[in-house]
């Protein structure tokens, strides 16, 4: 016998290592010195078992020694000759040298002897302190000699063809138990294995879960691979990790008292419903692959589980469902894997846009969509584009809830202000109400008849309400553009997200009803309104109160509308401030809607200049800043319609873009001039004969913003371009709109330091790379490109004649293009 097994046996006889020296072969040989031992912690409290580091790194010096020992010896000698364990064989397999239970002792704590075909393992019951016994792919029947090691806390008999539980006399404190591809079909009484921690019971022939009720501390118990039909016998059970893959459950039940489960394998049953899952809070894997799943309801069952990071639905029937893993990613957003494969944070956007698009992404999405079907059509010159694209169209938009009153609002301003404002008819598919007619209040449609609208590419925005449609079409504008009007149309923030995406840069005034109670009162009255309805509404105040919270400048100007004629009245004075219409103009206002408009209202200063209820050279257009807004933003506000915040961050982000592309920013002097308005220019001429220098300051400091000079002091170095809208020239005339066709498709000519109407004016000798690769895109050149240039001008639509008896206002302005009539709308820029 080799000295080192002898040495181990004596060691496990004598039990003992003491101070005194030893004769030899008494006790075990060990070339380390004993005294870099780190000395173990008392391995009965350890909770993972051989994981010491304390125990381990020991052992790690010193286990290979006595196999190294053997391996010298007679390789060929038999071990565990016809299948009984002998000492040879389990000297090979000792390790993890430690200190014994009681600490007195070193003494090797784990044996493993996997595949002898070992029957017999009684030789086992001899190594008392043994901690870890590994006995797998063995013939082992019968586990009984291990119930003579009373500090067993791990064993592995894993491919054995055992067939008892556990039928030994229970160590202490057996905490993990791997019986694996043996031959159990009973799971028996576990009462006195009350320390197990971890139960494996793989590929077993188990029918039925039981005798676990005194296992108080089990927290890991696999039954995959058996004939499990019902899950129960886990009451109360403190489980975290429970596998029961591949057996025959049809329900997920019985596990409501789990409270404390992390992991879930339910992979290969028949599962049809995930009912049962709900509830438990810890659960953060849920494998429930090869299942029967195929409703896409039943992840209501888990979409409330806050924890769930991975999910497996793989070969279920809900895989067939359209989009099914957007669709779960949806409800589940917490998921980290879905189907084995790692969720990609643009999946979940992917997710959120595919089933709950942001407002944003509606009107993007809306826009587009409009945007292609009428990039179909044959190309037009709008009315409402002209004089040029620079040009904005004015426009009034109205915005709130439904219900707030901003249709009222709306049709009562173009009532009383018809010289200035036309309704923007819009078209719907929902069904006329009691005193609505068709072609007043909207266009009323088929849903059919909308859809193939949108197809024809004749809409500028929709929005779906209730299951209707909305929409403005372009002809609703147009048909006002041509009167020379200002367009007053309302609708849901949602569509006007998407008028914000086009060229058109209305006013929007929100109009809001701030006290809930008297929103809600009014929709009932209506008594139009379904319940849930009132709800959804009633919700989406809060919708357009954060969204105005959040994006301050979003909206010109906001009325409450609790008291309909207050709001009225709010209305009519803005309108008359930004108009500069005289207060004198007759308040027509009559019952609900009574306005009281006091001497002290601010447009009273106004009213020498605008008696004739001219325009007065200011317009609805986005120029004209009511005073109070314009001395809110000092003498650097905005002109271009954008909120104040808004303007900051347009110009931060102008100048930013400007830098990367050009290499050059302008100075702030420059941006801010050509910040300038782009319509309505108005000649320091018109404004003194609106007699402005006779009115108060207020009325001076709001009035020039569309005059350089008056702001700001004129910069010998900026040349003025004659015709351009941004120009400043007191040289003007209210000539042919169309004019500014010649000149813009002048001001492109390469080389031209016109070279875009947009541009900033940078320098005496402005360098062409200053310009933005986007600025050198003058559409206008796409339209003369087209045939629709100065030479072509007939091609463009013939004004009608006008229509019955409208007033012409102002003078000395231009006219609306596109209207030849009124001289109401802003004046033409200058050439
Ligand atoms: N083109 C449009 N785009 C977006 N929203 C629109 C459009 N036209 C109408 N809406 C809005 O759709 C909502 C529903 O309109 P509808 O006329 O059916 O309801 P209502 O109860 O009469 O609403 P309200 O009294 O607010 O006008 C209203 O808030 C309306 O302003």
């Amino acid at each position: 016998m080799a000295d080192g097994v002898d040495s181990i046996r004596d060691y496990r006889v004598s039990d003992t290592i003491t101070d005194t020296p030893q004769p030899e072969g008494q006790y075990y040989h060990m070339d380390a010195d004993p005294d870099n031992l780190v000395p173990a912690t008392d391995i009965l409290t350890l909770d993972d078992i051989g994981q010491s580091p304390d125990v381990g790194d020991a052992a790690d010096m010193l286990e290979c020694e006595p196999a190294a020992k053997v391996d010298d010896e007679d390789d060929t000698q038999e071990l565990s000759p016809g299948g009984v364990l002998d000492e040879e064989t389990v000297a090979r397999g000792l390790s993890n040298l430690g200190r014994s239970a009681n600490g007195m002792n070193q003494v090797y704590l784990n044996a493993s002897v996997p595949g002898f075909s070992l029957v017999d393992i009684s030789v086992l019951g001899e190594y008392v302190h043994l901690q870890k016994v590994e006995i797998p792919y063995n013939a082992i029947t019968d586990l009984t000699p291990l119930g003579k090691l009373p500090h067993l806390l791990s064993l592995d008999a894993s491919h054995n063809n055992i067939s008892k539980m556990l039928d030994f006399t229970p160590p202490l404190n057996l905490q993990s138990v791997d019986l694996s591809y043996n031959q159990l079909s009973d799971m028996g009484d576990l009462s006195p294995h009350h320390a197990l921690k971890k139960l494996v019971l793989d590929n077993n022939l188990i029918s039925e879960i039981k005798g676990l009720e005194k296992c108080r501390r089990l927290h890991v118990l696999s039954l995959a691979h058996n004939n499990i039909e019902t899950i129960q016998g886990l009451d109360k059970l403190p489980l975290r990790d429970l596998n029961l893959c591949h057996n025959k459950i049809k329900k997920i039940e019985n596990l409501d008292t789990l409270h404390q489960l992390q992991v879930l394998n339910l992979a290969g049953n028949r599962i049809r419903s995930l009912q049962g899952l709900e509830g438990h809070d810890l659960l953060e894997s849920i494998d429930l692959e090869d299942n029967e799943v195929i409703d896409a309801s039943e992840i209501s069952e888990i979409e409330k589980l806050r924890m769930l990071r991975e999910l497996n639905l793989l070969r279920n029937p809900i895989q067939e469902m359209p989009d099914c893993r957007l669709a779960i990613l949806f409800r589940i957003p917490s998921l980290t894997e879905l189907d084995r494969h790692k969720v990609k944070v643009e999946e979940k956007i992917a997710a959120k846009n595919m089933f709950d698009p942001s407002l944003e992404v509606i009107a993007a999405r809306d826009h587009i969509m409009h945007v292609v079907y009428n990039f179909l059509q044959p190309s037009r010159v709008w009315d409402s584009t002209l004089p040029n694209v620079e040009t904005p169209y004015p426009m009034l938009v109205l915005v709130g809830p439904q219900g707030s009153g901003k249709r009222d609002l709306a049709i009562k301003l173009v009532d009383e202000f018809s010289d200035y404002f036309g309704y923007g008819v819009s078209h719907t598919s929902r069904t006329p109400k009691a005193d609505e007619v068709n072609g007043k209040n909207y266009f009323f449609v088929t849903s059919e008849k909308f859809e193939m609208d949108i197809k024809m590419g004749q809409f500028v925005q929709t929005y779906r309400n209730n299951n209707s449609w909305y929409g403005l079409q372009m002809e609703a504008i147009e048909g006002v553009a041509r009167e020379g009007l200002a367009c007053v149309v309302h609708m849901e923030l949602e569509g006007v997200l998407t008028l914000k995406n086009t060229y058109f840069e209305p006013r929007y005034v929100l109009v809001m009803p701030l006290d809930q109670e008297a929103h809600e009162q009014r929709l009932r009255d209506r008594g139009w309104y379904l319940e849930d309805q009132i709800e959804r509404t009633l919700k989406k105040d809060d919708v357009y109160c954060k969204y105005n919270q959040d994006h301050p400048g979003f909206f010109d100007m906001m009325i409450n509308s609790d008291d309909i004629a207050d709001a009225y009245r709010h209305l009519r004075r803005l309108v008359m401030d930004y108009l500069g219409v005289s207060p004198s103009t007759p308040d027509t206002s009559s019952q609900p809607y009574q306005t009281d408009i006091t001497e002290g209202d601010n447009y009273q200063a106004m009213t020498g200049a605008a008696s004739t209820n001219a325009l007065g050279g200011r317009t609805w257009s986005k120029p004209s800043i009511p005073d109070s807004m314009l001395q809110a933003r000092g003498p650097m506000g905005s002109a271009t319609g954008r909120g104040i915040v808004e303007e900051e961050s347009y110009k931060r982000r102008h100048s930013a873009a400007k830098e990367v592309v050009a290499g050059y920013v302008p100075p702030i002097y420059e941006q801010i001039l050509t910040q300038f308005p782009r319509t309505a220019p108005q000649t320091v001429e018109e404004q003194q004969g609106l007699g402005l220098e006779s009115t108060s300051d207020n009325r001076a400091t709001s009035a020039p913003n569309n005059n350089a000079t008056t702001c700001f002091p004129p910069n010998p170095d900026i040349p003025i371009i004659p015709g351009s809208p941004d120009s400043t020239s007191s040289n003007t005339s209210s000539g042919s709109n169309l004019s500014d066709l010649d000149s813009a498709t002048e001001l492109q000519r390469p080389g031209s330091p016109k070279a875009h109407p947009g541009a900033p004016v940078a320098s005496t000798q402005p360098a062409s790379n200053d310009i933005l690769p986007t600025e050198k895109v003058n559409p206008l050149s796409l339209i003369a490109e087209r045939g629709y240039n100065s030479s072509s001008k007939s091609r463009l639509p013939e004004a009608r004649p006008l229509s019955g008896g409208r007033q012409l206002l102002g003078s000395g302005h231009g006219n609306r293009p596109g209207s030849e009539r009124h001289k109401v709308l802003p004046p033409i820029a200058a050439q």
